[in-house]
């Protein structure tokens, strides 16, 4: 996959199929808009998708939202889609002041030769969002281009999908209904750091990962999840906190015991899949206490497992 980052000049010596958007998450929505992009492919035309470095709302608001998908993880999951290329344009000062108008004769139809553009029925863009489908729709003819405009994707009860309820529902611990909205499991991406080498102490080696700070992690607690590591993956349970029963201050990570695994991962990236909520992080009154309950933790995850054999 072909990435342009951090830039405005951007130009392509292919006609394209396009699909903008912020794209957290890449979730079955967007999926969706991403599929069809590759279907242009038989028209010759490559697959590129446009997305911005941060999400806009943080030049707009001045407030740092939490991600579904950081930068890093959302490229890694474009170009493991097949996307062909990726635009990832900065949301600068004159990005945020630039005219619809403009932005689809410079961008999208000189820089990026679109021949399709592929788009959900309310997406806005340009300045005062006063770019939409109606517009794109009249600029076509004097561009050459196609508009497609396809229908939201709803989930098995009516509701639309959006990344915003998707970080909704992660954030209240729902996140089995998370992983059906995103149409695969929610995933910690980290580097394996170095922890106080306690785990070990206790028979339960543990994994520490510390993901970048926008990464959006849901409630500290216990988990259900699953750890994908050189092609195989494990069930394990997982604690997202502070470990607060233990002496001294950590920043806010993922810590988990992987079953039947035990060889050394330090300063590997590894992906973490969460699958249900167990329990709260509790302080415990003893290192002891902790371990009995971590024992409970282990059996309750592979209970978990056991229940759902599909899973
Ligand atoms: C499944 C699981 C649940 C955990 N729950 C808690 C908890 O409720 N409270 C807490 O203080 N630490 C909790 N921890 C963190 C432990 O304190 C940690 O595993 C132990 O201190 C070993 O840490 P180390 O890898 O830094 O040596 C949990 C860890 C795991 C893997
Ligand atoms: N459920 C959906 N089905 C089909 N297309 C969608 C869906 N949700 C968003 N899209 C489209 O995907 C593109 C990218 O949208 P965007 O990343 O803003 O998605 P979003 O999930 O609606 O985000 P937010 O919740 O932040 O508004 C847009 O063209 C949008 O219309």
């Amino acid at each position: 996959m072909e990435l342009i980052t951090g830039r405005t000049e951007i130009s392509t010596d292919r006609p394209s199929a396009v699909t903008l958007g912020k794209f957290d998450g890449i979730h079955r929505g967007h999926q969706k808009l991403i599929n069809e992009l590759f279907l242009a492919r038989e028209q010759g035309l490559q697959a590129v998708v446009f997305t911005f470095l941060r999400p806009p709302k943080n030049l707009v608001d001045g407030e740092a939202q939490p991600v579904l998908l950081t930068n890093r993880e959302k490229r890694a999951h474009m170009e493991k889609l097949g996307v062909e290329l990726m635009i990832e344009y900065p949301f600068t000062e004159e990005v945020h002041h630039m005219e619809p108008e403009y932005f689809v004769e410079k961008v999208l139809a000189e820089g990026l030769k679109a021949k399709k553009i592929i788009t959900g029925p309310d997406f806005c863009f340009g300045y005062k969002r006063r770019g939409n489908v109606a517009l794109l729709k009249e600029l076509a003819p004097r561009h050459g281009y196609e508009v497609e405009v396809m229908e939201k994707a709803v989930a098995e009860d009516g509701q639309i999908i959006s990344s915003t309820l998707i970080r909704r529902e992660l954030l209240m611990g729902n996140v089995e209904r998370a992983n059906e909205l995103l149409g695969y499991p929610y995933t910690v991406t980290g580097e394996v750091v170095h922890g106080n080498h306690l785990g070990r102490t206790f028979g339960m080696p543990t994994i520490n990962q510390i993901p970048v700070e926008d990464k959006l992690l849901p409630p500290n607690g216990v988990y259900v999840s699953k750890v994908e590591i050189d092609g195989s993956v494990y069930q394990s349970v997982s604690n997202v906190g502070y470990k607060p029963t233990i002496a001294g201050k950590y920043p806010k990570g993922v810590e988990t015991y992987i079953f039947g695994f035990d060889k050394d991962v330090y300063g590997r990236i590894l992906d973490v899949q969460l699958f249900h909520y167990l329990r709260k992080e509790e302080k415990f009154s003893s290192v002891a206490a902790l371990k009995a309950q971590l024992k409970r933790d282990a059996e309750d995850s592979l209970a978990f497992f056991e229940q759902r054999p599909g899973l």
